[in-house]
């Protein structure tokens, strides 16, 4: 059983941005999701614990390895796969994977093969190992990512935003590779689409303006809700009165040009209001909403 630990982890751009906030926090084994908007901070954070980048302040333990202080440590547990993953020589996957395990020093050529063959398979690629990753499409291009990352049998992985820009049928099979190797590590998952969380983790947290604001079982997350969460269908007329007048979280059209909406609320907001189960979606939009509003309240 591994553990990342955070303490205080902070960093501000040169340009004045605090991509980090004292972000402090626990992360065991299995599927862990990190959920936030576009310039939460994720990339950061993700850089930060693969130390491809220097907090301004902070501790990180991974287990006894002191990250920020034995980088060479930590990079020989690691494995990384970045939110883009840059051109690839025209190669077989196969014969790009011998390359790199050799690179990653695995010298015997049996150990090599019996690595590689694990890798091509674990990822759903054995079948095309002959094809060049040049061509592949950009689901198969994240399995191969995954593949390369799993030659040193890493001990943390870390994948930042893997499934934007895959169809539906891609990013499944992607989410099913991560699945398959989540129980034996620490998997570090970055992304903004919440139903990958649902899907996958067992644990997660959500950040937002580099600050994290949650951090639980998805489920628990999800249970805490039950009973504050109100639906109702209006015309999209009468939105601003709902905007105003309650804790508006979320909107969704219908195709009549209706809109469903989600109002988060301790006690029914109103008669024509319907109680409806939570899911994670409206965790995320409630935290968010949360930050927002305290966001606008300080400055006031
Ligand atoms: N090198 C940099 N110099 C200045 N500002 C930066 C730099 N890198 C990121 N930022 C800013 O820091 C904030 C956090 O960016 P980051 O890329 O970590 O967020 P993110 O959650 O990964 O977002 P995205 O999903 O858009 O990649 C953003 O406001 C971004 O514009």
């Amino acid at each position: 059983m591994n553990k990342l630990q955070l303490r205080n982890v902070s960093k501000t751009y040169k340009n004045g941005v605090k991509a980090l906030d004292e972000v402090s926090i626990e992360i065991n084994s299995g599927m862990f999701g990190l959920l936030g908007p576009n310039g939460a901070g994720k990339s950061t954070l993700m850089r930060t614990i693969a130390t491809l980048q220097q907090p301004d302040r902070g501790e990180i333990f991974l287990d006894d390895i002191d990250v920020l202080n034995q980088k060479m440590e930590l990079r020989k547990v690691l494995g990384y796969l970045p939110q883009s993953f840059g051109v690839y020589p025209k190669l077989s996957a196969e014969k790009l994977l011998h390359y790199f395990a050799e690179l990653k020093g695995l010298s015997s050529k049996a150990e090599r093969k019996r690595m590689v063959d694990y890798a091509l398979e674990i990822t759903n690629l054995y079948e095309v190992r002959t094809k060049h990753v040049a061509g592949y499409s950009g689901g198969m291009k994240q399995r191969f990512g995954i593949a390369q990352l799993l030659l040193n049998n890493p001990k943390l992985i870390i994948v930042d935003e893997p499934t934007a820009g895959l169809d539906p049928a891609e990013r499944h099979r992607f989410l099913n590779v991560l699945r398959e190797i989540g129980t034996n590590h620490i998997v570090i998952l970055s992304t903004h689409i919440v139903d990958d969380v649902k899907e996958l983790c067992t644990d997660m947290a959500i950040l937002n303006g580099g600050k994290l604001l949650c951090h639980k079982k998805p489920i628990d997350a999800v249970l805490d809700l039950e009973n504050k969460i109100w639906g109702l269908t209006i015309d999209r007329e009468d939105i601003e009165k709902y905007e105003t007048g309650f804790n508006l979280i979320s909107s969704n059209y219908n195709q009549d040009n209706s809109l469903n909406i989600r109002v988060y609320d301790e006690a029914k907001p109103g008669e024509e209001f319907v109680k409806v189960h939570p899911d994670l979606s409206d965790v995320y939009f409630v935290h968010l909403k949360a930050d927002e509003t305290e966001a606008i309240n300080s400055q006031t």
